[in-house]
């Protein structure tokens, strides 16, 4: 789903690269988290994968998409199989739940009849049936949260990148953020989740990659959160 292959990222304002010589495969249904402290290079191996910056040198691909030798005019096809879900939501404020899900369908062109079928049950997926018509001020944390995953599922994403997307809630609402994740997972969407929560990482034991100043220091099957971050 996910190989990088000797993926170096030198940014031009910086001094050191982000990533160097970078290589990592993520097969497809798998749930990988990405640890490592502020800086290793977490967000910049994301946005490699979402054709938002271009590697200085290595080749990144995603599916079937080369991406970093995409063509700019396939690149909207790239972003919507990658579903993307954030530390700080990224909700539409003036939108209600459900306008906030069909948004993201309409404007990659969805049929009025699919985007109506689909909102209630993604909805329901996450937890939120009966939530539909709340706007998000109206909202905890973790119902926010569901719903940005609402929002990034409803097209069913091949891979699903998640940054922090605990990072604003408390441990018990993360740990049901993380079961909605995984759940996606098993229904076969490939999840990469950046994480500095010790504790879901320990409570998972899944895939852990650790990357340390750009590069990939540790890569366990089932792993714990261990002394990075
Ligand atoms: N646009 C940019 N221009 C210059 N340097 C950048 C840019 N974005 C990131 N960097 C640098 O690249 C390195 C990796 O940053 P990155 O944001 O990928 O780390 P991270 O692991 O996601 O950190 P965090 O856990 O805080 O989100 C850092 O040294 C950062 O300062």
């Amino acid at each position: 789903m996910i190989s990088v292959n000797n993926v170096t990222m030198q940014y031009k304002a910086s001094t050191r690269p982000a990533l160097r010589d970078l290589s990592l495969d993520v097969d497809k249904g798998d749930f990988a988290f990405l640890i490592g402290p502020s800086g290793s290079g977490k967000s910049t191996f994301f946005r490699l994968l979402l054709k938002e910056d271009k590697p200085t040198s290595g080749d990144v691909y995603v599916g079937d998409f080369h991406v970093n030798k995409l063509p700019s005019r396939k690149v909207p096809k790239l972003r919507q199989s990658i579903g993307c879900v954030f530390q700080d939501f990224r909700l539409l404020q003036q939108k209600s739940v459900a306008e906030n899900v069909a948004f993201a369908l309409e404007v990659i062109g969805k049929p009025r009849n699919t985007v109506a079928k689909v909102v209630p049950e993604v909805l329901d997926y996450v937890g939120l049936s009966g939530k539909a018509d709340r706007m998000p001020y109206e909202l905890s944390g973790g119902e926010m949260q569901r719903v940005a995953i609402a929002r990034a599922i409803a097209n069913r994403p091949l891979l699903l990148l998640a940054d922090e997307p605990t990072g604003n809630l408390d441990p018990d609402t993360s740990r049901e953020i993380v079961e909605v994740l995984d759940r996606v997972n098993r229904r076969g969407t490939t999840v990469v989740m950046a994480t500095h929560d010790r504790q879901i990482v320990d409570s998972m034991r899944r895939r852990v990659l650790e990357f340390s100043n750009g590069r990939l220091t540790r890569d366990d099957a089932h792993g714990v959160y261990g002394l990075g971050g």
